[in-house]
């Protein structure tokens, strides 16, 4: 018998999943390692959560390693499936990891500081525990990678577009497997205009038209868009003349730009959401205020994008928990034919709208797509 394990390294969580290798593979297991940090904790599906202490991505992995040893008695992993966050110009679709591409993947790094050498690290253990599987590395950014010129470029001088300064766009696996379960459970969507709003600690939202995505608020690199956990979201680029002539170094800038900013930042008092939710500090309420302001300024315009709109899907752990975000996104949308169903919302429904325009929730699963292209590749 054999075994699949899937390794996703994001920017607070190490997530993993251990599945029976079969075309549409079985869940054997799936956990993560949250809150990376001082108090880390483990939690493993259908178990309490444990504190675990310290733990960086690199304890994370050993922890993970640990925990899936009494799933796999007796199984062989035959491939371990990675989440790579950035895949650049060069791949659109999942690659076996050699030594080769995964060099090409390290000039990457700087791309996405948050979440590459995380990902590149996990390769490098998984490769060390299961030296005979296939390594199978999914993109992040592949589902983009057919968007329009128009979502691709910036309006710098050209040569920058041909060095590779485009707008990548992240969170393909997550918009991948919801447009998947939009195709299967709501055909008549299948071939309609849908923006998916992606909101977890990091945040993105996409316009995607036939299942493929035309527009994304994520760009160069994870930084762009929305405000996230601890991510400033799109910025004024002057700022960052200004951080400069006032002395700081490109270190400093990126630390304050993806480490201390976003909900973080704005707030002074949390990343979390459920903290600020929970907060009578007038500054959680600002912040909250942003977010949202935000969210609701970027599907007004993905919908002028998709020349309408079918759909609203929301995913991600603020998408699929926070119900009075949402209720505060849809306030005044109707003209968007989004009308909520507030008693569906606040009873964490999957449909929450009442037409015409469809509101949705989906529980995202990244794991089951990376899963999907290991057992690809293995068959
Ligand atoms: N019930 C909830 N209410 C509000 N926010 C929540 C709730 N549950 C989870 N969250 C938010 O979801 C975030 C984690 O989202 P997730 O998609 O799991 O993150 P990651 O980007 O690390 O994969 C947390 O930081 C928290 O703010
Ligand atoms: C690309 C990105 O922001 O990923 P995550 O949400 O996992 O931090
Ligand atoms: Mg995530």
């Amino acid at each position: 018998m054999t075994a699949i394990l899937t390794l996703n390294a994001g920017s607070s969580s190490l997530k993993f999943a251990v599945y029976g290798a079969a075309a549409e593979p079985e869940i054997l297991l799936a956990g993560q390692v949250e809150n990376l940090g001082p108090v880390a904790r483990l939690k493993l599906k259908g178990a309490p959560e444990q504190e675990i202490g310290p733990a960086d991505h690199t304890t994370a992995v050993r922890t993970i390693l640990q925990a899936v040893e009494p799933v796999l008695a007796g199984r062989r992993v035959a491939g371990v499936g990675h989440r790579i966050v950035h895949g650049g110009k060069a791949f659109g679709a999942p690659v076996e990891l050699t030594a080769d591409i995964l060099a090409q993947l390290a000039t990457l790094v700087p791309l996405a500081p948050l979440h590459q050498p995380h990902n590149l690290a996990a390769v490098a253990a998984a490769q060390e525990a299961f030296p005979q599987a296939l390594q199978i590395g999914c993109f992040d950014t592949a589902f983009h990678r057919g968007h329009p010129f128009v979502n691709d470029t910036f309006a710098l001088p050209r040569h920058l577009y041909d060095e590779g300064v485009r707008r990548y766009g992240f969170h393909g696996l997550s918009y991948d497997y919801v447009t998947g379960v939009v195709a299967r459970e709501r055909p008549e969507l299948a071939r309609g205009r849908v923006v998916i709003a992606h909101l977890g600690n990091g945040a993105s939202m996409c316009a995607v038209h036939e299942g493929r995505s035309i527009g994304s608020t994520m760009g160069f690199s994870a930084l762009d868009g929305l405000p996230m956990g601890t991510r400033c979201g799109q910025l004024d680029p002057g700022v960052l003349l200004y951080l400069m002539a006032k002395g700081m170094s490109a270190a400093q800038i990126e630390q304050m730009l993806y480490l201390e900013s976003g909900l973080k930042g704005l707030s002074e008092i949390s990343h979390d959401m459920r903290t600020l939710l929970a907060s009578d500090d007038p500054r959680a309420a600002e912040t909250i205020d942003y977010y949202v302001f935000r969210i609701r300024r970027e599907l007004g315009a993905m919908a002028a994008v998709l020349g309408g709109l079918d759909a609203v899907v929301f995913c991600g752990g603020i998408g699929e928990n926070a119900a009075p975000i949402r209720a505060r996104i849809m306030e005044g949308m109707e003209f968007l034919g989004l009308h909520l169903d507030t008693e569906a919302n606040d009873a964490g429904a999957t449909d929450i709208g009442l037409g015409p325009t469809e509101i949705l929730v989906i529980r995202t699963d990244e794991e089951r797509v990376i899963a999907r292209a290991v057992a690809r590749a293995l068959a």
